[in-house]
Formats: C-alpha cells, structure tokens, sequence
C-alpha cells in the first residue's frame, strides 16, 4: 500500500496535537508522561499521527509527532517510536469511522471512577446538563461509559475497546489506568474529554458528600 499524505495536512495534524497537549497539560492532565494523542489525517487509507512513546506531554512539540498507519506502523522516516498504547488508536478508527481525533489522559477522577465502578462494567451519569457537549440534547438524559480491565497486552486491551465501545457515547474508561475519548475533529474530542472528566469529578464528590466523606475545601471548590 502506498501513503502519500499531504504535507500541509501532516502540520495541521501536529500542530492540532501540540495545541491540545497544551490545553490538558494546564489542567495537569498528563502526570508522570502518561497519557497519548492522535489526530487522523484526510483520506484512505488510514493513517494519523500520533504522539512519540515516552514523551513529556507537558512540553509537546510538533518533533514529538509522527505519522502511522492503521497497523501502527510508522509512514514516514523517523527515529521516534509510536505511543506503545497506539493500536488503541487505531481500533477506535477502524471501528468509528467518523473519528478524526483520539485523546487520552490518565487523571486522578478518571482511575476512581473506574476502580469503583468496574464490577458493574460500566458508568452512568443522568440529567447532568454538560451530557449536552456530548451532543446529546435530550431531557435528563442518561449514558453509561463502558469500563474495561487494564490489560498489560495491548492488542487484547484494543480489542477488548473495540468489543464494548457504543458509537454513540465517545469514550472507553481503563480500569486504574485512564479515558480514552473521541471525536469527529480535535475540537470535539477536546469537549468531550473535557465533559467527561469534569462529570467524573462531579460524581465522585457527590458519592463523598452521600457516603459522610468530609470534602477538602480546595475539591470542593472545583
Ligand atoms: C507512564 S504512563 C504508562 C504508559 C501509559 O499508560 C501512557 O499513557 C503513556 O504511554 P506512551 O507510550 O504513549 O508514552
Ligand atoms: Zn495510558
């Protein structure tokens, strides 16, 4: 199979992920160099570029970028290795078509929800008004984000993504591992990582404040 992206749409797509690396990097999102990115580049067949295994995602630059096909194999000559978690990537591709980015963060709210909801295989959340930045306009609506087991072997982890995901609800919780989240562009995924976490964060306080918990202030004040 032969590649020949358009070199204007590779610096839009590295430009894109360096741009959102900045944005979760603020909020603290990427602790210890965890965390990946991808943004799909246009046209078949699949290819996009994705953030380099191992790098400091605080301090992203568009060297840390590189592009890979639907087998996450590099596309380009380069020295970099692909995000060891890429194949996650590209099975959300293969199974949503209409993805064009893919984000993921390890955060604090994100691993608890996970670990407590896990036996139950997935997470609801009802009538809490930011289910609308998922597109998702109807009255006290109500949606469950899948949670699968961190699997060390990422080709069974990818396929275990790909088995459970609902295409109507854009992201996959890893038990005590991290979210990952999708969109028709960065710009949508971005939302919803963000609609996410901060629904995560809404409902682990407010199972605290039911369970007795005494809330630190500086969580409360979220
Ligand atoms: C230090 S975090 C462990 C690996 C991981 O889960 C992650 O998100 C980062 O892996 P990458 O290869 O993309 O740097
Ligand atoms: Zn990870």
């Amino acid at each position: 199979m032969t590649y020949a992206f358009n070199q204007e749409d590779r610096i839009r797509v590295a430009q894109g992920l360096v741009d959102v690396a900045k944005n979760f990097a603020e909020k603290g999102w990427f602790p210890a160099t965890s965390g990946n990115l991808s943004i799909k580049l246009s046209g078949e067949p699949l290819a996009f570029g994705v953030t380099a295994s191992g790098k400091d995602k605080e301090n992203l630059t568009v060297h840390d970028i590189l592009v890979v096909d639907g087998n996450s194999k590099a596309i380009e000559p380069t020295t970099l290795k692909p995000s060891a978690e890429t194949l996650i990537h590209a099975e959300v591709y293969k199974r949503v078509p209409e993805a064009g980015a893919c984000l993921h963060v390890h955060t604090l709210y994100n691993n608890l929800i996970s670990d407590i909801f896990f036996e139950q295989g997935k997470v609801r959340l009802q009538g809490i008004e930011l289910i609308k930045a998922l597109n998702i306009w109807e009255e006290n609506a109500a949606i469950e984000i899948p949670i699968v087991e961190n699997y060390a072997d990422i080709p069974k982890l990818a396929a275990e993504i790909g088995d459970v995901l609902d295409p109507r609800i854009p992201a996959v919780l890893i038990r005590n591992h991290g979210i990952y989240a999708w969109g028709a562009d960065v710009f949508a995924a971005k939302r919803h990582v963000q609609a996410f976490e901060w629904m995560f964060n809404y409902l682990f306080l407010k199972l605290s404040y039911q369970r007795g918990a005494t809330v630190p202030v500086e969580l409360a004040a979220l």
